[in-house]
């Protein structure tokens, strides 16, 4: 591709004619200089740990001989040096270029919140899909679509990867894309160029405030709000406490859900149900020209919320009723509130929440359901994130009847020692907790443990299949070494009754 091409709408400086620019072929673009080749453009980023810009010399000795810079460095004479403002507005506006703008050949739906973007994408594309309109999805469980998976580096990833993947989906023939965008997404540049059609809003609160991440959570909300300026349709819960904010720096069209402010689709007539291998909830969902009753299998207020904004896209793009209400009746996400039908008198859920807010959630969420006691298996991430550790073990002392603390991608850190921070929130709590850091036993124990009506989650590691211990991801499933423990502890009971 001509070198011209690839900088359309990039403004930039160079050290070279614009004759030789002008003649400049490339054969790809790259921001990591071990990807590099021959004939490759390397992108400098100014990362977040290190400064690209001191590997270009590496990426020269690679073969790249043009680069993309925010300050001049020394490289041999035949590198063409093309300076920016910023590497990563220009690596998104190039990529967009390169894969020829594939999100304008796409209907883009970004999903953006603190909590629910896995989920509400996810039920977008079980939806769409079901109506025939061929859909992928991007998050943070990988890149699915017709049938096939690719692991993700980030939630939201980084512009080159997006629009690659973009030009992946429509060769196969996808013609919808529901993505997740991460407030970190949208803060390094990555969705710059994405042609969204619509974005959603489902809540906002504190998080990914830090070192490395948001400075403020005004900087947090700015971050998320940036999406309604890049879609041309927002669908906003209008029930949470933020949106009136988000809705005054959009520049898109809006429509809202909810259940208890007045909104374009609203909830009512809330019903809770419980099978013992499904929690559900049906309710009524009410718009200026009719009502009718939807039932969703994940449990709880939030799950409606979740719901209600893919109404929201389905009435938008005019989707058949019923066909999104069947379709809504069975959609599941891997480890998302996923109940283990495993035994038969306890009910066992897989769930992702890792921070006080999720966890405070799916915990108050079970607790509207009928049942014996409610137990927890949690632990948190070693090395890093550690106010994590108070807000989960405040929320699960106070909401739970007995707590198993365990361990959660300890990496380098003694997995003992996050126990024991978490373990401080139990002082003086009415709350049991049992400490084993070995996570396969604590969900053998808690399998053992389990009485009629025990509700028992299992919260953290949702659709992750491996654990990170000393550096090294590890295979571990949830669903096979429950599944497991479940078996023998049948067997175990069928001998004494045999006996
Ligand atoms: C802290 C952080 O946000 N890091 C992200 C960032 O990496 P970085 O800027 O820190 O990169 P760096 O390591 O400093 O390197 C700078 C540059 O040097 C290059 N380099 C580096 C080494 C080398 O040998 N050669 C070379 O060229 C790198 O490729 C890079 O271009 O940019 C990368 C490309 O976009 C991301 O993959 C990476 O995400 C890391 C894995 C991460 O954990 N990010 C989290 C915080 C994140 O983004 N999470 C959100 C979800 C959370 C939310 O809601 O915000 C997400 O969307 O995933
Ligand atoms: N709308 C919601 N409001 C509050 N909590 C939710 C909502 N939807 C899901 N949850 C809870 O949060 C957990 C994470 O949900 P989900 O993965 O859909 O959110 P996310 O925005 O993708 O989160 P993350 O940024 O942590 O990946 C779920 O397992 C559930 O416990």
């Amino acid at each position: 591709m001509r070198l011209l091409d690839i900088m359309n709408e990039v403004e930039f400086n160079s050290n070279k004619p614009w004759d030789e620019i002008q003649n400049t072929e490339i054969k790809d673009i790259a921001y990591n200089s071990s990807k590099c080749e021959d004939g490759y453009i390397f992108v400098a980023i100014k990362g977040e740990t290190v400064d690209g810009h001191k590997y270009a010399q590496n990426a020269y000795e690679r073969g790249a001989r043009v680069f993309i810079l925010q300050n001049d460095l020394e490289l041999d004479e035949d590198a063409i040096k093309l300076f920016v403002n910023d590497s990563r507005i220009a690596l998104s506006k190039m990529s967009a270029n390169y894969f020829g703008n594939p999100s304008k050949e796409l209907k883009v739906i970004g999903v953006t919140g603190t909590k629910g973007k896995t989920t509400i994408t996810n039920y977008i594309s079980s939806v769409l899909n079901k109506a025939g309109l061929n859909t992928g999805v991007i998050g943070t469980n990988g890149t699915f679509y017709n049938g096939k998976k690719e692991k993700t580096l980030n939630t939201t990833p980084e512009s080159y990867e997006l629009h690659r993947i973009f030009r992946n989906m429509i060769d196969g023939g996808v013609k919808c894309v529901s993505m997740e965008v991460s407030s970190g997404g949208i803060m390094m540049e990555r969705v710059k160029d994405v042609d969204f059609d619509t974005a959603i809003f489902s809540n906002l609160s504190p998080d990914h405030i830090g070192p490395k991440e948001h400075p403020t959570f005004e900087h947090y909300l700015g971050c998320k709000a940036k999406l309604f300026t890049l879609a041309k349709h927002g669908i906003i819960n209008i029930d949470d406490k933020y949106a009136d904010q988000i809705i005054e720096r959009a520049t898109c069209d809006i429509e809202t859900f909810g259940i208890d402010n007045k909104a374009d689709l609203n909830a009512q007539n809330i019903e809770y149900s419980r099978a013992i291998d499904s929690l559900g909830v049906s309710f009524d969902v009410k718009t200026i020209d009719e009502t009718f009753n939807a039932y969703i299998c994940a449990p709880g207020t939030f799950s409606i919320y979740n719901a209600l904004a893919v109404m929201s896209v389905c009435k938008y793009l005019k989707i058949e009723k019923n066909i999104m209400i069947e379709a809504l009746k069975s959609a599941k996400v891997k480890g998302r509130v996923e109940v283990l039908p495993v035994l038969d008198y306890a009910t066992i859920i897989i769930d992702y929440a890792h921070n006080g807010v999720s966890l405070e959630s799916i915990l108050q969420t079970l607790k509207q359901y009928d049942h014996n006691r409610l137990i927890c298996l949690f632990g948190s991430v070693g090395g890093r994130t550690e106010l994590r550790r108070k807000e989960l073990g405040d929320v699960a002392s106070r909401e739970c009847d007995l707590c198993i603390l365990t361990s959660d991608n300890p990496d380098f850190e003694d997995p003992m020692n996050v126990i024991k921070d978490i373990a401080d929130s139990f002082k003086g709590s009415d709350c049991e907790y049992i400490v084993e850091p070995d996570r396969k036993v604590a969900i053998e124990k808690a399998i053992e443990l389990a009485q009629e009506g025990d509700m028992i989650v299992f919260a953290g590691k949702g659709h992750e299949e491996s654990q990170l211990i000393k550096g090294e991801w590890i295979p571990f499933s949830e669903t096979e070494i429950a599944k497991e423990a479940a078996r023998n502890i049948i067997e175990k009971k069928m001998e004494k009754q045999l006996s």
